[in-house]
């Protein structure tokens, strides 16, 4: 059952109708999304008001995070966890005061301008005034404008989601905070020390035997997939797709996502764990960071793999040194960069008024595969030229960002037609936008990669996903083998074989 089925104020889901959009038109068929959580009209209202959910948020400092990568993690009640940490800073989150469903091509901007809504009513009170203090969503948005998900309505498929969870704890640097988050109107919502105890720690649960199987396209079968992405690459229509392949894995008990997040942020302290809605992760890639008027993303494509993982015994120094000099030569994988530097530049340059786009990547050292990488920023010029000159709000550049071409092609419109053509796959939110936004639109948002999909049903069956970028000079087999070792985070997560 969703954790909001039992909440006292569900009443009828009000279809939210941001301000000249009304509900469906942005997708032509479907609703624009709809808060299943609303707070009943309150008496002092000022008449005129903007109806919509109105919160009450309140930050206080803590100072008993213990200095552990998993902290964060660790305070997390149950297995309907909200995270967004890296080395061991950031953001967990649980309980629900507002969830945002929303489908198709208009995702991105019906979920903005619902914040926005959300940001505009808002009481809060915030001791502490860093990012990600006060008020925050966490997201996660399917990589396609078209999903399965969209014909079905099913909320579990919905393309794109927003939580305002009912506690937040972060971390940066020294400062720790806890965040509670009411809804107006909501009188039987426990406050306080009630609301801690309304969540109960319960014990982090193994999986037991985890069985992997084929996804949709068998390991076997892929190559000839890559084959033609090459074939096609190579008539000219086209520069580069990445393809991308899923695994099914089957868990003895139901899957406990605060177990695989603790074993993530432990093993991969250099990429983002994240939990959102059943998407988990260990992110290496940085779609955008916003963070007064700055912006920062970090850029991969161009794959080595390393010969060992977390567990196993450390690779020789030198090999790594040969392999990490080797791929920051190799001409395939260059090229491969240089296509999805471009694109995050290109898509950032309307936003900003002076950019810094290193000419040369560095090769990013992780414990499956190393990358080449490239931290592009910029600082922003507070204009949102897609939205009348409104501040943008990191959700908002991440849809402006996505998808890039690490994930999906050059051209984007011929490498997206592709993928839908040939990969076989439904993404839905592997390698789509996932994080945090908070007050003042600031946020960071990864990409969904080195991520499965926990079946919201019976929480045993999860698929893995892993894709790879293909250019003219691509190996299948090579990309095969590639794929695998992006597929470790999380077999390693869940300790499949
Ligand atoms: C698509 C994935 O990774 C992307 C593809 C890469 C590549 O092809 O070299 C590298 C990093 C990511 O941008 C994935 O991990 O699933």
């Amino acid at each position: 059952m969703h954790p909001c089925a039992s909440h006292p104020f569900i009443l009828k889901p009000m279809i939210v109708s941001p301000a000249g959009r009304t509900p469906g038109a942005s997708t032509g068929t479907t609703v624009s999304g709809s808060w299943t959580a609303v707070a009943p009209d309150t008496p002092d209202r000022p008449r005129g008001a903007p109806r919509g959910p109105q919160v009450v948020v309140r930050t206080v400092a803590i100072d008993d995070l213990p200095d552990t990568p998993t902290a964060l993690v660790d305070r997390l009640p149950d297995t309907n966890a909200l995270a967004w940490v890296r080395h061991g800073d950031g953001l967990v989150g649980w309980g629900e005061s507002l969830r945002f469903e929303t489908f198709g091509p208009g995702r991105f901007a019906d979920a903005d301008d619902a914040w926005r809504q959300v940001l505009d009513r808002a009481v809060v009170h915030d001791d502490v005034g860093v990012p990600g203090s006060g008020l925050v969503a966490f997201g996660s948005f399917a990589f396609d404008d078209v999903s399965p998900g969209d014909e079905s309505e099913d909320p579990a498929r919905a393309s794109g989601v927003l939580i305002v969870p009912r506690v937040v704890v972060g971390r940066r640097g020294d400062r720790a905070w806890m965040t509670t988050i009411s809804l107006v109107g909501d009188r039987s919502a426990p406050v306080g020390e009630d609301l801690l105890s309304a969540y109960p720690h319960q014990p982090v649960t193994e999986p037991g035997r985890v069985a992997l199987a084929d996804g949709a396209v068998g390991a076997a079968d892929w190559p000839a997939v890559v084959a033609e992405g090459i074939a096609r690459i190579q008539t000219g229509e086209l520069e580069k797709v990445v393809l991308a392949r899923d695994v099914v894995a089957t868990a003895e008990h139901p899957v406990d996502t605060r177990h695989l997040l603790g074993r993530l942020a432990t093993a991969y302290d250099a990429c983002w764990a994240f939990s959102v809605d059943g998407m988990v992760g260990a992110t290496p890639e940085l779609l955008v960071r916003s963070e007064k008027g700055l912006v920062a993303s970090r850029v991969l494509a161009g794959t080595i793999r390393r010969e060992h993982g977390p567990g196993s015994p450390t690779a020789p120094a030198d090999a790594d040194l040969l392999h990490a000099a080797q791929l920051a030569r190799s001409s395939k994988d260059l090229e491969e960069h240089e296509f999805a530097v471009r694109s995050v530049a290109a898509a950032l340059e309307p936003f900003c008024s002076s950019m810094n786009v290193p000419e040369a990547p560095f090769v990013l050292h992780l414990p499956n595969v190393m990358h080449l990488a490239t931290d592009v920023t910029g600082v922003l010029t507070g204009q949102n030229p897609a939205s009348g000159g409104r501040a943008p709000s990191s959700l908002s550049l991440a849809a402006a960002l996505h998808p890039s071409a690490a994930v999906c092609g050059t051209p984007t419109t011929a490498a997206r037609s592709l993928i839908r053509e040939i990969e076989g796959l439904d993404r839905a939110r592997y390698a789509g936008p996932v994080g945090w936004v908070g007050a003042g639109g600031d946020g960071e948002w990864g990409i969904a990669l080195r991520s499965a999909e926990i079946s919201p049903t019976d929480r045993r069956h999860v698929r893995l996903f892993a894709g790879c970028g293909i250019v003219a000079a691509s190996d299948p087999q090579a990309e095969l083998a590639e794929s695998e070792a992006k597929l470790e985070p999380m077999r390693y997560a869940l300790g499949a074989k």
